[in-house]
């Protein structure tokens, strides 16, 4: 158990610290490359690479097949950093210390994490050869205790309890199958389950076998632990295994596995890792910043959008509104010396009936009788002599008589509106415009004072 050992944050900062006054590179993208897969750097122009024993604080690898250079390079514009060699917990180093680049990585500016590995098959239609886009992982060494989050969480780069699941990015592994169809590849190309054992012996034939009852595709001695951490961190992760020979499971199997074999594997099949490698991470490139841009830029064209069709929405309404009150008859009516004017729009057959009401119900007064008529001369010279007197006064002649020339319903309405016309407010305005949208008898009035 190494759950003792701490790494400071200081420590990881230093070693970014370091390589990036190193490097004109900001990598977007990290690489790790599996046993016999360190080719996988070759393609990157521009390269600036640093021995593992010339970065501070970087772990040194022992294993052959793994090269302990760290280079970083171009692909298609866009930098990279690759790792020519991983740390392995066999080889003596704590699950902390194999995980250190990942989180140097992430100081750095790192986005993605592309993982590479070399592993036997278990699954029957898994070939040596083939190439198994890892869709999750079973980590036995984190199930037992063995992770290289145990100790003191550091906040900093994530939670105490991370989430694992979805930790290999979907879209990015839809992506692949997609590249690998179009490349003509795609029989070779295949997700599967990766399990992660301690090492450095391969299975026996009953460990096999309880792999493979476990739901194992392949197996590795690599790769979780380093998935674990760049997730805590909130990395994007994929990976990729080699499958490098089909891992024995029958005693009637007389072939053996050993790691020549694992090594000459990855150097056939390195330049098909290599391509889709390279199209995966040209995709992976494009920062999250760029991603956010694209983001903001469609957000922008929708409210522009929006606008528009808010604008012809308003268009629209008003050309209806137009159509509407164009057949409507307007009549100004002024209330004497009193500051008080309306405007009744309606039908033109509507018109007459409604100055016949007028004349009828508030100029003649045939129906409110003479005694009504000597009330309204009363009131008319109450009103001409107080002329505030005269904004309740009026308009409460007039709802009467307008309540009399309309049907009940829209009458109520004149009522009201009429009511709250004195003084003349924005309001009264907004209610005199709602009655002008009403149904037929379209009578619509407007007053001001
Ligand atoms: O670093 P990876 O996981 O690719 O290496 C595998 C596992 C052992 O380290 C080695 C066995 O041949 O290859
Ligand atoms: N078992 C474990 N690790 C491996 C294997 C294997 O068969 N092949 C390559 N790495």
């Amino acid at each position: 158990m190494h759950s003792k050992e701490q790494i400071g944050h200081d420590e990881y900062q230093n070693t970014a610290d370091w390589l990036m006054s190193h490097t004109k590179h900001r990598p977007l993208v990290a690489i790790i490359c599996g046993s016999g897969l360190g080719m996988l750097a070759d393609t990157l122009k521009c390269q600036d690479s640093f021995d593992y024993s010339d970065i501070p604080g970087f772990p040194q690898s022992t294993v052959q097949g793994h090269a302990g250079r760290l280079v970083f390079g171009e692909l298609k514009g866009k930098s990279c950093v690759c790792m020519q060699g991983r740390f392995h917990m066999y080889e003596g180093h704590s699950l902390l210390k194999t995980t250190f680049p990942i989180r140097v990585f992430k100081l750095m500016g790192v986005e993605t994490l592309i993982v590479t590995n070399a592993a036997g098959s278990l699954a029957d239609g898994l070939q040596p050869g083939d190439i198994m886009i890892i869709k999750d992982h079973i980590n036995f060494l984190g199930l037992v205790g063995l992770n290289p989050l145990c100790g003191p969480n550091d906040d900093k780069f994530g939670p105490r309890f991370p989430a694992m699941s979805g930790c290999y990015d979907k879209g990015l592994r839809s992506l692949l199958m997609e590249i690998a169809k179009q490349m003509g590849v795609a029989d070779l190309v295949q997700e599967g389950v990766y399990a992660m054992v301690g090492g450095p012996n391969f299975e026996t034939i009953a460990e096999a076998k309880l792999l493979h009852r476990l739901g194992v595709d392949a197996v590795g001695m690599s790769t979780a632990p380093e998935v674990v951490v760049a997730t805590h961190c909130g990395l994007r992760v994929f990976g990729l295994s080699l499958i490098t020979n089909k891992v024995v499971k029958s005693y009637e199997d007389s072939e053996s596995v050993n790691h020549e074999g694992v090594l000459e594997v990855g150097r056939l099949r390195s330049h098909t890792v290599q391509q889709l490698k390279n199209k995966v991470q040209r995709t992976a490139g494009m920062s999250n910043a760029m991603a956010n841009q694209q983001s903001i830029d469609l957000l922008f064209i929708s409210l522009l959008i929006l606008f528009l069709v808010l604008v012809v929405l308003i268009v629209l309404c008003w050309v209806f509104r137009h159509f509407k009150n164009r057949n409507l008859t307007e009549m100004r009516i002024s209330a004497g010396q009193l500051p008080l004017r309306m405007v009744i729009r309606t039908k033109p057959e509507h018109a007459q009936q409604f100055m016949d009401h007028l004349m009828d119900r508030f100029i003649f007064q045939e129906e409110t009788g003479p005694d009504c008529e000597e009330a309204f001369t009363e009131e008319h010279e109450q009103v001409t002599s107080n002329p505030s007197q005269s904004q309740k006064v009026i308009p409460k002649k007039m709802s009467q008589w307008i309540s009399m020339a309309l049907p009940p319903r829209q009458a109520r309405k004149r009522e009201m509106t009429l009511n709250s016309r004195s003084p003349c407010t924005d309001q009264s305005q907004a209610e005199i415009h709602a009655l002008q949208q009403q149904d037929e008898p379209q009578h619509a009035l407007s007053s001001c004072h």
